[in-house]
């Protein structure tokens, strides 16, 4: 049980504090009352991180809370309940609690019990031993792990892991015939293979326009997207490395020492292109696609052993992106209203931000979420190994590779930014 008092100045000489054991109650109390919601809001955010105990005193004036508030109000007690283990940044929720507050209040996109069913019954008979990932037949260009600077490999690659898509019937940019992010991997693999020292931040800190041109050259005229923007990323995180982390990732890899959560911490308390953040409807939230995979792919391409060994990593969501949410729709474990479905079907940009963009990642990051429970309890009992919620994303995202054409009947939602 958590208790919060919120003392209001009309009510110095307070009548019996109430104490709260769930959110009905909470509620109920609440409307009893008729407490002004904006200064409980205010009250609340400043008072609660530092009271374990709430109760709720009396208040005279008559104003009323809104569900929306209630909802927003139940999730910031929540994110106080948390801030001491999980928070990431003070007063911003973290990806799981976000993607739950985002669905709780999303308007423009709705969670199927029926679709996440269907997709947990899709993926059940690849869970053997353990979930088998869909071949999408490019293992050759992963970052190799036995590079004898791996890790700053896909930190490199994790940095300009965004953006990839073009408009539809538009060119789009391939690299030796591999598209999207692939396309990004095949590039720096190739740029290695040359001798080009794209994993080393003295390189990429100052790498000039026509160097980063000639290692991202397309097989055709096509251009990698927000080439601009990909030139300051790397000259914003290669100069970070060198000032702070002794010219390699390897020492953020150190200070982590083994907790998923601390290198996520680590890498978007330092490293501003990775602080894939936003405000919806008033709270602020965190997706974090980027830094997130970062870590996954770590643990991922080092099977979890060596630089990928994270004793947390369950605690990594989804990574929200472009893609696993064309599979969410496909399955029919996401949904969009008309109106939304008509902008993406007309390539209509959703501004970074938005409210329908952060719906879009909010409510993916929670659908896995719910999704990871479902195939949980569906396992009970048998001796298999449970997916986490990166397995599970690498699966969806992969599925949607390995069915492209299948996939290509439900559209994306397309937004020009760096944070996936
Ligand atoms: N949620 C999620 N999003 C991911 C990835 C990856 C690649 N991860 C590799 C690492 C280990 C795995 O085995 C994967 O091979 C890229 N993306 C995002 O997709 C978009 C491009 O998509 P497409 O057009 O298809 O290339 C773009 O936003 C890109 O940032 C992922 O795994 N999960």
């Amino acid at each position: 049980m958590i208790n919060i008092i919120i003392p209001f100045p009309s009510t110095a000489a307070a009548d019996a504090a109430v104490p709260l054991s769930n959110e009905d109650d909470c509620l109920r109390t609440l409307n009893c009352f008729g407490v002004h919601v904006n200064v409980i809001m205010s009250l609340f955010v400043i008072r609660c991180p530092a009271i374990a105990k709430v109760c709720l005193i009396k208040n005279r004036k008559n104003l009323f809370l809104s569900a929306a508030l209630f909802n927003k109000l139940s999730f910031i007690r929540l994110n106080t309940h948390i801030s001491n283990n999980n928070m990431v940044r003070e007063g911003v929720l973290p990806p799981a609690e976000s993607g739950e507050f985002i669905a709780k209040n999303a308007q423009h996109v709705k969670i199927h019990e029926a679709g996440l069913e269907k997709l947990c019954e899709e993926m059940l008979p690849s869970i053997t031993n353990k979930l088998e990932i869909p071949d999408t037949g490019a293992d050759i260009i992963h970052p190799d792990k036995d590079h004898d600077k791996a890790a700053d490999w896909v930190f490199v690659a994790d940095a300009l892991n965004f953006c990839f898509w073009s408009y539809s019937g538009a060119q789009k940019w391939t690299v030796d015939g591999h598209s999207g992010y692939y396309a990004l991997e095949a590039a720096l693999a190739r740029a290695i293979k040359n001798g080009i020292d794209i994993t080393n931040p003295k390189y990429y800190s100052k790498i000039t326009e026509d160097e980063l041109r000639s290692i991202m050259k397309g097989d055709n005229e096509a251009t990698i997207p927000l080439f601009e923007q990909r030139v300051s990323v790397l000259h914003e995180v290669g100069s970070i490395l060198l000032e702070k982390y002794n010219g390699t990732f390897e020492t953020c890899l150190k200070e982590a020492n083994k907790s998923a959560v601390k290198l996520l911490e680590i890498i978007v308390k330092n490293f501003p292109c990775f602080r894939d953040e936003a405000t919806f409807k008033g709270q602020k939230v965190a997706l974090y696609k980027r830094a997130q995979i970062l870590v996954a792919d770590l643990w991922n391409f080092f099977g979890g052993t060596g630089w990928g060994e994270f004793k947390d990593i369950d605690k990594m969501t989804m990574f929200a992106d472009y893609r696993v949410p064309q599979v969410l729709v496909y399955f029919g474990a996401l949904s969009y209203t008309d109106e939304l479905m008509e902008k993406l079907k007309k390539d209509i940009l959703l501004p970074s931000g938005s409210e329908e963009e952060v719906e879009i990642r909010g409510c993916s990051i929670h659908a896995v979420e719910l999704l990871k429970k479902r195939i949980e309890e569906k396992l009970a009992g048998r001796s298999v190994e449970v997916p986490n919620s990166s397995l599970i994303d690498y699966y969806l995202w992969c599925y949607r590779r390995k069915y492209a054409d299948a996939m290509e009947t439900i559209p994306f939602h397309k937004t020009l930014g760096i944070y996936y």
